[in-house]
Order: C-alpha cells, then structure tokens, then sequence
C-alpha cells in the first residue's frame, strides 16, 4: 500500500489486532481508542471512559462500512460524523480507518467506531481482517449502480465466510433520489435507502444499529425491540426528487 496515497486519500492504512480490535491496534487505531476491553464480544470501557470525542460512553461496538468502491461510505460517515456532504472529486479510500460517534439511546452512551473499508478489489484482503471483530456491517450499494446492487450477494457471501454468526448487518441503498419508501426482502436483511447527500435516513440508519447492539448487549426482557420492526417504522422517503 502506497504511504503517499493514504496520506493523501480520505482514509490513512492502519493494522488490525487481535482480539481487540480497537485497543491495540497500529497508529491512528491506537491512539484513538483508549482504555476499551472486550468482554463477551461487546467492548466496554475499562472505567468510566471518554472516547476520542472527548465524550463519555457506557459501552462501544465496532461498525464496519463494506460495499463496492464508489457507493459512498466514505460520505455516508462523514455525513453522519460531521453533518457535511463530501462534494468534488472522488478520491477511492486507501485500506481501511475509522471514526467515533457517541449516541445516546435511550438514555444509555452507545460509542459506535465506525470502520470505513476500501471498496476497491485490490483491498479486500485487507478488509477480510477486520470482519471478525465487527459487531455490525451495513453493507452499501448504489442506487443509481446497477453493477454494485448485482455485487450485493457476493459481498453477503464474504460476510458470512469473515463475520461473526450473529453479527448485525443492514442493507443500505445510497444516493436515494426518489420518495418513494422501499422494502426490499430478497436478500432476508433490513433494509433502507440513504442519501449521504441530503442527509436522507443517515442518522436513523446507525442509530438503528446502536439500538440494535444496546438491545443486544443489555438483554433488558421488558425491552422489545427488533431492528426489522424499527426500521419500517422509522424510514422515511426524502420528499424531492434531488440526492
Ligand atoms: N449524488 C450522490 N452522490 C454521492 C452520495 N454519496 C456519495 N456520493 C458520491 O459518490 C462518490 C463516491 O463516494 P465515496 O464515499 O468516496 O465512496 P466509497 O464507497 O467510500 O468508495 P471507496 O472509498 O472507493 O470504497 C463521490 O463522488 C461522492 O460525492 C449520495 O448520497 N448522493
């Protein structure tokens, strides 16, 4: 991997480790995430603990973006970190990085590291590294692609080989355009458009996630809740015809 590309790409290269995916790792990965044990698959801070955010947290899952090279996860995080559209010209991400976000649902501090993949081919073994200490995926494609929608199954294939049985895994098609609302069954995943353009379902589909993984991690029995149930009820269309 070239050291000048992934300085100058959105993404920097950093190594995984095992077994803690977001203590121990190599450069931007270690500096950036300390004082987190996992403990049962879920990692929770050691002590009361502050992400790099600067915010405190209760507990913290690692998210990973996965899809072909171009169907935007690179925006979608950014969109969802910084409220920003990345406009201009588009600039592949090199390897693999991440960014935090502290959210509160219900009531408790969920810290989602959220790791931005290279879609690109020539990255994938790469990537294959990290799938196995992800405690969710949302899995993009393009909604104006047609190739990156028909390249859905073999992504749910490398998942399925690389990821954890239960891991969390959403289907995300970005660059809506359109109001319409749509359910897709064919691939037994939840489903949602985005718009990392206009802002479309972002927020709603990782606050899914994090209630989701909260759910799952705090195995409350009053508490009912599935994802599935969730998103359909939340979805929203955007009301233009513009992403
Ligand atoms: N119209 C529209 N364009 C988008 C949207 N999201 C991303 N794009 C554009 O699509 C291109 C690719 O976006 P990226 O986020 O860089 O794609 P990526 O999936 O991270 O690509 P790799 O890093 O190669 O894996 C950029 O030119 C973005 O501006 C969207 O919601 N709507």
């Amino acid at each position: 991997m070239s050291r000048k590309k992934a300085v100058k790409s959105k993404a920097a290269t950093s190594s995984p480790s095992a077994g803690s995916p977001a203590g121990k790792g190599t450069g931007k990965a270690a500096r950036s995430s300390p004082g987190i044990v996992q403990m049962n698959g879920v990692v929770h801070p050691s002590r009361p603990s502050i992400s790099n955010s600067s915010e405190f947290y209760d507990i913290a899952f690692k998210v990973m973006l996965v899809g072909d090279s171009g169907v935007g996860k690179t925006c979608l995080l950014v969109r969802f970190k910084d409220g920003a559209f990345l406009a201009g010209s588009f600039i592949s991400t090199v390897g693999i990085d991440f960014r935090n976000k502290v959210l509160n649902i219900d009531g408790v501090k969920v810290k989602l590291q959220i790791w931005d993949t290279a879609g690109q081919e020539r990255f994938r073994s790469v990537t294959h590294a990290y799938y196995r200490d992800a405690h969710a995926l949302l899995l993009l494609y393009d909604v104006t692609n047609k190739a990156s929608f028909d390249n859905i199954q073999a992504w749910l294939t490398e998942i399925h080989e690389y990821a954890q049985q239960d891991v969390v895994l959403m289907l995300l098609g970005n660059k809506a355009r359109s109001a319409i609302v749509l359910t897709l069954q064919e691939f037994g995943v939840p489903f949602m458009e985005t718009s990392a353009r206009s802002g479309l379902n972002v927020e709603l589909a990782f606050t899914a996630v994090a209630k989701e993984l909260k759910h799952r991690s705090m195995k409350d029995p009053s508490e009912k809740f599935t994802l599935h149930e969730y998103v359909s009820k939340e979805m929203k269309g955007t009301g233009c015809c513009r992403s």
